[in-house]
Parts: C-alpha cells; sequence; structure tokens
C-alpha cells in the first residue's frame, strides 16, 4: 500500500512527517503523523502509537504536547493515527462526540456507521503493517493515548495480549459503557444491546482478563471538568488493584484536560514506555 508524503519538518534532528494512504479497512483516504528519532534510516527504533481524543486529527499531538525533543533522545518512533474514518462520504453526525473525529477505536456494526467506522482493526492490523512495511523497526510497540484516545490506548491493550509492552493513558475514559461519552457512541456504533459493548471496556476487560500483564500509567488532573461524569479512572485502579495488576495511577493537582496537562507529563510517559520497550522480556 503507497504513502503519500503532505509533510516533512526537522525536530530535534529527526523527521516530523505526515502521510496519506488509501484505508482498505477504513475504506477511505487516512492521514497520519509520524516522529522519526534522528538516524532512524540506520538504527531500528520501537513504536509508540498515540490515539488522541474527541475532536481531534493526528495533528494535535504532534503541534501541541511537546513529545519531539524527549522522542529523539529516547530513540522511540512516535505513530499518531486519526481519531475516526474521514471524508464527504463518510457518515458524520453534526456533535463533537459521535462521527468523524469520535470513533472510540471500535468496530462499528451499525447502520450507517458499519461501512467505514473498524478504527479497531485499522489501528491493530492495518496500520501496523503499514508502518514497519514502510519505516525501520525493532518490531517493539506499546500505546498511549488521551481521553478517548486513552480507552482505545488500555482497550487495545487489553484485547492483544504480548502486543503491546506497555500502555498508558492521560485522563483515558476507562469505563466507556458506564458513561455518557461511551453509551451515546456505543449505542449507535454497536447497538442498544450493551452486551456487545463489553469487548471495548476496560474496566470489563480488566476485569476478566487472564493472560500475561503489562505495565499500565495513567495521569489524571484533578480540575478536569470531564473527570467525575466521564472519565472516573479510580473503577479501573480498584480492579487493578484486586488483581495486583502493576497500574500506577497518578492524581495530578490542579491540571485540566487539555494538551497543556498531557506536555506537563508526556517526557515521563515516555520514559515510562522506554524502560518497558528496551527491557529483555
Ligand atoms: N471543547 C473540547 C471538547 C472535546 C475535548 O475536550 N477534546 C479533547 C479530547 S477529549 C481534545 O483533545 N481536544 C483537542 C485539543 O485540545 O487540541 C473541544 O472541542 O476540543
Amino acid at each position: 500500500m503507497s504513502l503519500v508524503e503532505l509533510e516533512s519538518h526537522l525536530s530535534f534532528g529527526g523527521q516530523q512527517k505526515r502521510f496519506k494512504h488509501l484505508s482498505s479497512t477504513l475504506d477511505c483516504e487516512m492521514t497520519f503523523s509520524i516522529y522519526l528519532p534522528p538516524n532512524h534510516e540506520t538504527n531500528a527504533y520501537p513504536i509508540l502509537y498515540w490515539l488522541s481524543g474527541l475532536t481531534c486529527t493526528d495533528e494535535n499531538f504532534s503541534t501541541k504536547a511537546g513529545a519531539q525533543q524527549c522522542a529523539a533522545k529516547l530513540g522511540i518512533i512516535l505513530v499518531i493515527p486519526d481519531t475516526s474514518p474521514r471524508g464527504d462520504s463518510v457518515a458524520n453526525d453534526p456533535s463533537y462526540d459521535l462521527g468523524q473525529g469520535a470513533g472510540f477505536y471500535i468496530n462499528a456494526t451499525q447502520a450507517p456507521w458499519q461501512q467505514h467506522y473498524h478504527m479497531f482493526d485499522y489501528i491493530s492490523q492495518e496500520l501496523p503493517k503499514l508502518i514497519t512495511q514502510n519505516f525501520n523497526t525493532n518490531g517493539k510497540q506499546s500505546i498511549a493515548g488521551h481521553s478517548m484516545g486513552g480507552h482505545g490506548a488500555l482497550m487495545l491493550a487489553l484485547r492483544h495480549p504480548k502486543t503491546y509492552c506497555s500502555a498508558s493513558a492521560f485522563a483515558p475514559i476507562v469505563n466507556p459503557s458506564q458513561v455518557p461519552w461511551g453509551q451515546k457512541a456505543f449505542t449507535a456504533y454497536l447497538g442498544k444491546d450493551a452486551t456487545q459493548w463489553q469487548q471495548y471496556d476496560s474496566c470489563y476487560l480488566l476485569q476478566y482478563y487472564q493472560e500475561k500483564q503489562f505495565p499500565i500509567l495513567i495521569d489524571q488532573g484533578t480540575n478536569d471538568s470531564f473527570l467525575s461524569e466521564q472519565l472516573k479512572p479510580d473503577v479501573l485502579a480498584n480492579i487493578a488493584k484486586q488483581k495486583k495488576w502493576p497500574l500506577t495511577l497518578r492524581l495530578q493537582a490542579g491540571y485540566d484536560h487539555s494538551y497543556y496537562f498531557i506536555a506537563s507529563f508526556i517526557e515521563e510517559h515516555l520514559a515510562f514506555h522506554a524502560h518497558h520497550l528496551n527491557s529483555e522480556e
């Protein structure tokens, strides 16, 4: 599958690039951003996938999080996909939390969404194949994200044991089947039968997970206006505690839901992932 380069910028000695390609999984043209550390042509580096939140494209993280300097130092490739299928012929909704910009990283089964909304398969199958075919990588990968993308990162890691060395999230929607954002999206994409939602709910998945554990880091700002209604990270942290899971939940006093919060702690997330990506296990 061929990639068309849209942008290329030198950044901290590496390359910040943007590509478009035709996605067979999503049945539309997609864009993603990628940061390639210095000497990426000769050194095979591991990958960190970053999944963004509601309303975002692949550009919010690359322009606002300030992750490039640290990724350059640590030798991590950042892959930043879009948050949904896109285009005039792709189903959409006027609200910010459904349709384009709100794909929720699931495979939709309901009309009018089921033709294009297969972000689960895109992120876990098509995109990794595309990245390893086109870039020099060492085959190791981890996953991180924000809000809806935090849900995506944790859920995808729990659904694919041994695929990701570590997972981390900023202000994730950990229990989407129990909160308004998730209930709205899952009803539209998956239908009213809530048993179909469980396969995409990190709290449910962690509760019943039997495979090899992997480390999870979550940062949550205490001044986040979505914290008590939509996010509730303590629900996941309590399940992790019961299961003796290596999950660290850090409540960051005074921080909100924005990229200012993400930029404040992204270096620590990259160091967390670098440690696990580079360990021998
Ligand atoms: N008012 C917000 C509501 C949605 C929101 O907070 N989106 C978060 C993710 S859940 C975001 O990352 N927005 C884009 C940004 O801050 O660059 C917006 O329109 O962006």
